[in-house]
């Protein structure tokens, strides 16, 4: 068996807005996986939960205030072979979140754009990306709560 080194964790949060978009941001061009199309988030930090460093993250790269109580799981990816370096494997997390606090705004990437289901499936992404939007546009398509009031594209809407 081939060694394989400790993955890093990293956290990704869908944001999907009042009309069932979903933000991404566009990687910065000469980061890894630069100029491609990725879930806001990035490494969970050693004393860190999953859902505080998504916290922590979404805060940096958007802009927004999420509580982590309203973050809710959808997926995970995992590399199954050994990266080449100085790459190496990670393990990332997918949440969706449909309330926060704030207007986003592009603090990290390159942009960010509000994309319907239909057209992530086009962009160009990360590989590990593929497999969580496409558990996450099932999770939505299946999804049997009702659509919390949300205005499009943020603000947190009153809470009762
Ligand atoms: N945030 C995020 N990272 C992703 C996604 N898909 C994917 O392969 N990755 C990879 C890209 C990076 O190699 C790694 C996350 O690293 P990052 O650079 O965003 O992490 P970070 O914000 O903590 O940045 P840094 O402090 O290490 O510079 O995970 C995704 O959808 N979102």
């Amino acid at each position: 068996m081939k060694n394989f080194s400790t993955p890093v964790l990293v956290v990704a949060v869908a944001l999907v807005d009042g009309e069932g978009r979903i933000l991404l941001q566009r990687r910065r061009r000469g980061s890894e996986h630069g100029g491609l199309w990725e879930f806001p988030g990035g490494k969970v930090e050693p004393g860190e939960s999953p859902q505080g460093a998504a916290v922590r993250e979404i805060e940096e790269e958007l802009g927004l205030r999420l509580e982590a109580a309203r973050l809710e799981p959808v997926s995970f990816a995992s590399d199954i072979d050994v990266p080449e370096p100085p790459r190496r494997s990670y393990v990332i997390l997918l949440y969706t979140c449909r309330l926060w606090d704030g207007v986003p705004e592009c603090r990290d990437g390159e942009a960010i754009a509000w994309f319907r289901g239909e057209e992530i499936a086009e962009l160009p992404m990360p590989p590990l990306d593929y497999p969580l939007a496409e558990a996450l546009l099932e999770k939505n398509a299946n999804s049997r709560l009702p659509t919390p009031e949300v205005p499009p594209s943020g603000g947190l809407p009153t809470r009762p």
